[in-house]
């Protein structure tokens, strides 16, 4: 089939080299020129595990890239991956997806015959149908159910194996509300896939697609919160929260996963989705209690952490390392790390930040100009006066004698990465 997606960062790269993989004939559509050069040239703009290969063999063949949203003429079905970050508020903002959702309207005017449009992107429920259907409609002039569609179908890959997670997904969702014309297309796109691995699929109504994806976020995200929350009462009587969670999860019911409790979920997700459906239930006269609570435990784990490292040393003036800069290991992207509070609350403290992380410094180095950077985690720990360990980077796991090297080895662990050991003084956020 021939693909478009519009927006080509972490998703809509993904999907649409995954979707040349999967035998279809892609273009993206993007306004950055050097991701749209990159793609062409065969190099993925993003740092994404099993990407380089998919892209340097497709890239400028199978899988084209092209600021021209007419491109999108070529094609059966568009994917929209735009990004929908939030407001001040938390609530959505859709100006992206807005005027993506013009600029595709526009091109369909020209185009004769049927056309789909898919919302890949995160939103809340109701814009697919209230907000950028009828936008598509004006500006093409055309009539939505008749000479095009517009489906939902979430994505939940994760960075740093989003390859994999697209490729062998648990589910896929497709919010049509049962328009045959638009199921048959989203069957074909994922005929290979759902061949290969008997992939559940959920039809559903666009809404209910739409509000899918933040019951996903909002329950992963609120089970960690539980999990840290529970963790917090560990620590307190001196129990080992990571003990307790691996009993907890041999109950099906509760899953063994997303137990690891410590300084908090961060990325480019969880923050935002549920600021935006919090916002969005408000917005409908509902205060939903259990998201508030979960967000709210996010915000303090990170000054759990430093307070855990006011215990046994005095900060200001001393040299203090941040080990792990990105939101969790596997990627480079710093969206709402616990690295970013644990950097404000120690340089509050007037202490010397000198922070390591294996690919995410370049990108901390622009929030954070003024903070010391190292190139290897014992530069970081040498002569400094403690260490606060916020990524669960495997190579954290194999640091010993570096301890050693540091003015007093006082270890704040905020993942459970580290070995404890006599000659440091280790404190585990929750163990
Ligand atoms: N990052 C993830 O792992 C992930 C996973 C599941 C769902 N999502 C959702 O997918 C959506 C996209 O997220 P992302 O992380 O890929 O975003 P991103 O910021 O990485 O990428 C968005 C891309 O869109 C481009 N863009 C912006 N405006 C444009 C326009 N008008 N026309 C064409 N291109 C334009 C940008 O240049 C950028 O390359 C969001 O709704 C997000 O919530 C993200
Ligand atoms: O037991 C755990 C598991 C995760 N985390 C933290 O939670 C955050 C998010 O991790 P993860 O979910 O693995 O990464 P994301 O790439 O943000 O993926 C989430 O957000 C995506 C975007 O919506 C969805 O597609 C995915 O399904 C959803 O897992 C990170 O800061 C992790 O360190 C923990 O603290 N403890």
């Amino acid at each position: 089939m021939n693909l478009s997606v519009v927006g080509s960062g972490y998703v809509g790269t993904t999907i649409a080299a995954c979707f040349a993989d999967l035998g279809h004939d892609v273009t993206t559509i993007d306004i950055d020129e050097d991701i749209v050069a990159a793609i062409n040239d065969g190099d993925a703009p993003i740092h994404e595990p099993g990407l380089d290969p998919m892209v340097s063999l497709y890239g400028g063949d199978r899988l084209r890239a092209t600021t021209d949203y007419d491109a999108i003429r070529d094609t059966d079905v568009t994917f929209l991956a735009l990004p929908t970050p939030a407001n001040d508020d938390g609530s959505i903002d859709l100006g992206a997806m807005k005027a993506g959702a013009e600029s595709i309207g526009e091109t369909l005017a020209e185009k004769d015959g049927y056309h789909l449009v898919v919302v890949k992107s995160t939103v809340v429920p109701g814009t697919t149908e209230d907000e950028l259907e009828p936008l598509i409609e004006e500006a093409s002039g055309k009539t939505a159910g008749e000479e095009f569609g517009v489906a939902v179908n979430p994505e939940f890959q994760r960075e740093g194996s989003a390859v994999d997670d697209f490729m062998e997904p648990d589910k896929i969702v497709l919010g049509t509300d049962g328009d045959a014309r638009a199921l048959d297309l989203l069957a074909e796109v994922y005929e290979p896939l759902v061949a290969d691995w008997d992939v559940p699929v959920v039809e559903t109504g666009r809404r209910e697609g739409e509000m899918i994806k933040y019951a996903n976020n909002s329950f992963l995200a609120a089970k960690i919160s539980l999990v840290n929350d529970l963790g917090n009462i560990c620590k307190e009587y001196d129990i080992d929260a990571y003990e307790v969670a691996e009993a907890i999860g041999m109950d099906d019911r509760i899953g063994e996963q997303f137990l690891r409790s410590g300084v908090g979920w961060g990325g480019s997700c969880f923050p935002k989705d549920t600021a935006a459906i919090i916002q969005h239930a408000r917005e409908a006269g509902y205060e939903p209690p259990v998201l508030e609570a979960a967000v709210e435990l996010n915000d303090q784990q990170p000054e759990r952490l430093l307070s855990l490292l006011d215990d046994h040393t005095e900060v200001e003036g001393e040299r203090v390392a941040v080990l792990g800069l990105s939101f969790k290991p596997g990627t480079d992207d710093i969206r709402h790390s616990r690295a970013i509070p644990v950097i404000e609350g120690l340089q509050e403290r007037g202490a010397e930040v000198v922070a390591y992380d294996p690919v995410a410094t370049e990108n901390m180095r622009e929030r954070f100009p003024e903070v010391t950077y190292a190139e290897a985690a014992d530069e970081a720990l040498d002569g400094a006066a403690g260490t606060v360990v916020v990524t669960d980077w495997d190579e954290f796991a194999a640091l010993d004698e570096e301890f050693d090297a540091m003015a007093d080895p006082v270890v704040v662990d905020g993942r459970r990465i580290i070995r404890r050991r006599k000659g440091i003084t280790y404190e585990g956020l929750t163990w």
